[in-house]
């Protein structure tokens, strides 16, 4: 299968200074992969080459195929800034219709367009009493005009309440499950963390991590941290059986190395009725990308 997007071995210099250094990367029809990194990382610099903005130094890219900023990869790819502006006198129907004539489709399809993204209701209401995540999706349906195989967000979610993230997301897995790829930015990490396929972490220009959640997390080897509740007046003896414990009341906490988790599990399971409750808590997203943010000297 023809990869959506293909990056390799990307350098892209700007007055001497490296904002991406050989920076590899393909994304397959259907996946939706997160680009995380600290602000100057390289995040829109990499956006940019992608949608043929800017040029680069060396390495390659292609669209579809395509060479980017080409007819031929500008038809396929799709791009929705972070903030979105319209005209807010128009309506998001008179918006959308105006966008489809620029693109030489039929204006009457601005209706549709607004009902897969949920504005079916405000299609003729005026721009500038529509909501920000209102208008992310206006920006959401301006750029499924053509059908695009790459859609490139950056940061889509910033500014919007939680049912309206989750509300995007399921818009974004039904385009991906059309076979759209959907490359996004984010500083939202929990969010990414459950709806993105794969995480790619850039670190001053560097990819320092890339792939699932689960193989970060084996990389990073960080520790599991396991929340151990007593039963009444069992906190001592269980903190006798479990060195390096820290009691807070009934509460015990204790920090091991994944490979130990299996025998403090059973050392715990030991304790029988003297135990409460027990949670084991795997390190998060955010844990993960300080550790790939900060070996990379950050
Ligand atoms: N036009 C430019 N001229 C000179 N330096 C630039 C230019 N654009 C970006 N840079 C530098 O390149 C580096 C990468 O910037 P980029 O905007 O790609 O980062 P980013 O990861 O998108 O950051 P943010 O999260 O803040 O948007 C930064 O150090 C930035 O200062």
């Amino acid at each position: 299968m023809t990869p959506t997007l293909k990056i390799s071995q990307l350098t892209k210099t700007y007055a001497g200074f490296k904002a991406l250094d050989a920076v590899s990367l393909t994304v397959e029809p259907g996946s939706r992969v997160a680009l995380l990194g600290h602000n100057g990382a390289g995040k829109s610099t990499m956006m940019k080459i992608v949608l043929g903005l800017i040029p680069f130094d060396s390495g390659s890219v292609t669209v579809c195929g395509a060479a980017p900023g080409s007819a031929a990869a500008r038809a396929q790819v799709a791009y929705l800034p972070e903030n979105a502006a319209f005209h807010p006198a128009l309506t998001g129907e008179e918006q959308i219709a105006y966008f489809l004539s620029l693109r030489g489709e039929d204006p009457k399809r601005a209706r549709d367009l607004l009902d897969r993204v949920g504005l079916h209701a405000a299609a003729r209401r005026r721009i500038g009493t529509y909501s920000k995540g209102m208008r992310q999706r206006v920006g959401l349906a301006q750029a499924l005009i053509g059908k695009p195989r790459l859609l490139v967000l950056d940061e889509p979610t910033s500014g919007l309440d939680p049912v309206s993230r989750r509300d995007f997301y399921a818009l974004l897995d039904g385009l991906a499950s059309e076979g759209a790829a959907v490359l996004l930015s984010s500083h939202a990490l929990t969010e990414v963390e459950a709806r993105t396929d794969r995480i790619v972490i850039l670190s001053q220009g560097h990819m320092v991590a890339t792939g699932t959640l689960g193989d970060l997390r084996r990389t990073a080897a960080l520790p599991v941290t396991m929340h151990v509740t007593a039963r009444n007046g069992y906190a001592s003896e269980i903190a006798e059986a479990l060195p390096g414990a820290i009691r807070v009341g009934a509460d015990l906490r204790l920090s091991c190395a994944q490979e130990n988790k299996l025998g403090i599990l059973a050392r715990v399971a030991d304790l029988g009725e003297k135990v409460a409750d027990i949670e084991v808590v795997p390190p998060s997203l955010e844990d993960i990308y300080s550790h790939f943010s900060r070996r990379d000297g950050q």
